[in-house]
């Protein structure tokens, strides 16, 4: 059982990693959600999520995971980026206030 024990504690550290991870990718939006705003680019390009789901199926493939599961995990999490980038894009911030004054809201 001390065996299982230490398994499962590497498995906690991965998922530590994960999430750290996740955290910088958020991070990155972020940067995303300013030059949209900026720019005028709408939260949601389907081109680019396409583009991005695929290429998370093909790397888990690549890597011998589960057939789906870099699609299903893609598509989990560029869904909450998105209502992420709407949430923030839709904040009472000065530059908000500006967007929505140009029209390109
Ligand atoms: C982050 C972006 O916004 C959305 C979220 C994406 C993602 O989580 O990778 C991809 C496409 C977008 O519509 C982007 O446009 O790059």
């Amino acid at each position: 059982m001390e065996e299982l024990k230490d398994l499962r504690a590497r498995i906690d550290s991965i998922d530590t990693r994960i999430m750290d991870l996740l955290q910088e990718r958020f991070a990155t939006v972020r940067e995303v959600i300013v030059v949209k705003d900026g720019a005028g680019i709408p939260v949601r390009i389907p081109a680019r999520i396409d583009e991005v789901i695929d290429r998370a199926e093909r790397l888990a493939q690549d890597r011998g995971l589960p057939p789906g599961l870099g699609r299903a995990l893609y598509e989990h999490i560029v869904e909450a980026t998105c209502l992420f980038e709407e949430t923030r894009l839709g904040e009472d911030t000065p530059e908000n206030r500006r967007f929505a004054v140009a029209g390109r809201a």
